[in-house]
């Protein structure tokens, strides 16, 4: 392999140079893509342990997935006139994060539209609807058909399951995915791509363009095929990181993202 090296002239350098790409490179498949219940069991100590509360954790979530989004699809590479997007939340806390980044979206200049069926009787989700809702972003009230999104939409956010999801998919949202299965519009997946398996993923489900894994990749983020994986969610203690061996990579100065 001597000579095939392009990054120097010298034996030595060459030595040090293809020692530290491939160390880098190293570093970076060291990543640790969690399992269901190891993700379940981070989710609970930052809760227990560390003194957080959701509200801190799903803001900072759902800021992060705002920001990945507006760097992977900018305004100005939008190809409708108006930069519509849809965001689809479920019934938990990654419905949340959707609900926290469809605010910020709204602030980025986007135009946002939320379809949220099954909305959860608590105070967090409810004043998450009424902060989107006095941010003045319409919720539908019906999934729209799959031909329509294509032409109304730049894009569709996928908060419908996260690290949860467990089991055969119960309506509406069997019908919402299979609805979001025949759309060719991008889809942005929250934290798993809604319908995976947490682990397997799922050979015939969403084929996200872009993935926001939270905290952590989860196992099934191996399978994405799509063009951005990011991570986000900027809040892993130390002692945290540590104790999981989460090896996180260092994200660039205050960024609250970083493309894996
Ligand atoms: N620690 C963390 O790590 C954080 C996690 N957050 C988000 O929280 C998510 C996890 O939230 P939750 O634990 O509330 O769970 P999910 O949001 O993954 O889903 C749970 C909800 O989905 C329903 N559900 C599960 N399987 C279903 C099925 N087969 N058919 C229909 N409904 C089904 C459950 O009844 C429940 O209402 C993460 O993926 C992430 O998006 C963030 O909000 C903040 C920080
Ligand atoms: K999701």
């Amino acid at each position: 392999q001597t000579g095939t090296c392009p990054l120097s002239a010298s034996a030595d350098n060459h030595k040090r140079d293809c020692f530290s790409s491939r160390a880098a490179s190293t570093m970076a498949q060291t990543i640790k893509y969690l399992g269901q219940e190891e993700a379940q069991h981070i989710d609970e100590e930052l809760f227990s342990e560390y003194g957080f509360s959701v509200d801190q954790l799903m803001e900072l979530a759902g800021l992060s997935c705002a920001t990945a989004i507006t760097r992977a699809y900018p305004l100005t590479s939008l190809v409708k006139t108006r930069p519509s997007l849809l965001v689809i939340c479920g019934p938990g806390n990654n419905g949340g994060d959707g609900l926290v980044c469809a605010r910020h979206l709204k602030l980025f200049g986007y135009e946002p539209a939320i379809l949220y069926p099954k909305r959860p009787n608590k105070p967090l989700f409810q004043g998450l609807t009424t902060q989107c809702q006095k941010m003045e972003i319409p919720f539908l009230t019906e999934m729209p058909e799959a031909k329509m999104i294509d032409e109304a939409y730049n894009l569709v956010i996928d908060a419908i399951f996260g690290f949860s999801f467990k089991g055969a998919v119960r309506e509406p949202f069997g019908s919402i995915l299979e609805v979001l299965n025949k759309t060719t519009v991008p889809i942005a997946s929250i934290d798993i791509p809604s319908g995976w398996d947490v682990e397997q993923g799922s050979a015939d489900g969403l084929q996200p363009d872009m993935l926001i894994s939270l905290t952590a990749p989860k196992k099934s983020a191996s399978l994405f095929r799509g063009r951005y994986h990011f991570l986000g969610g900027r809040f892993v203690p130390p002692g945290l990181e540590k104790k999981y061996q989460l090896n996180l990579p260092q994200y660039p100065g205050t960024d609250c993202v970083l493309q894996l």
